[in-house]
């Protein structure tokens, strides 16, 4: 069964995806970039919402911004979004610098916190990576899109390579994602991969992703990722 995460920018469109049927809360400002981040005062008051929510809620992930692939770096900005209290990070491999690096100096973080390598379909992943990812014990990989102008992952990655990389992952034992510039039309091609969840934010807004969610288009995004899993 696939799950739904949304992207959300502040505490109303938090709330906003939980009632819409989010299965995961990504705390993302979109304006600062791919994987742009909440401030951690802001990410402190989200983490409070969320504790204080009854009932069945998501999950709730964060991303730590768009870092160079600096083990220094990425690690600190890691740390600092975990201390917070989000109970899942997510981080970018990006084209630059050396991801073997970052991956071995997170290792410490992944031991006490779940930790996402979000890949991009627009730079050229390397799936041999995947291995290190799961070796430094991250608990999932995702693939998205860096340049938000370039189109959706479909526009890069064909269903090969899509299928590809879910299957590597999930047999590595991580957690998998799909993600980037998603639109209603990608739910039931790339639900029949089998991800664990698919990635949204463009889709759920009005005025594009740096726009605000529109509850309307959070319910749509939740009917068609149920109505493909009744196909399945
Ligand atoms: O993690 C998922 C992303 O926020 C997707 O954003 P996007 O649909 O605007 O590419």
């Amino acid at each position: 069964m696939t799950g739904f995460l949304a992207s959300v920018a502040s505490l109303d469109e938090m709330e906003a995806a939980r009632l819409g049927g989010a299965d995961i809360v990504d705390l993302k400002e979109p304006a600062r970039g791919a994987l742009g981040a909440w401030s951690h005062d802001d990410l402190r008051r989200a983490v409070a919402a969320w504790t204080a929510w009854r009932g069945p809620r998501p999950l709730l992930s964060a991303t730590i911004g768009d870092q160079p692939m600096t083990p220094g770096i990425v690690r600190e900005a890691a740390e600092a979004v975990a201390s917070t209290g989000v109970p899942i990070v997510k981080l970018g491999v990006f084209a630059d610098g050396d991801p073997l690096a970052c991956f071995a100096a997170l290792e410490p973080l992944a031991a006490r916190r779940r930790l996402i390598a979000v890949f991009f379909g627009d730079l050229a992943p390397d799936l041999a990576l995947l291995e290190h990812v799961a070796a430094a014990g991250f608990h999932g990989a995702m693939l998205d899109t860096a340049d938000k102008a370039a189109g959706g992952l479909r526009r890069h990655l064909g269903q090969p390579e899509l299928s590809a990389f879910v299957n590597r992952a999930r047999t590595l034992g991580l957690l998998t994602g799909l993600a980037g510039s998603l639109t209603i039309e990608d739910i039931a091609p790339l639900a029949s991969l089998g991800p664990d969840y698919l990635g949204f934010r463009g889709a759920l807004c009005v005025g594009g992703r740096t726009g605000r969610v529109d509850p309307a288009a959070i319910r749509n995004v939740r009917a068609t990722l149920e109505e493909s899993r009744r196909a399945a």
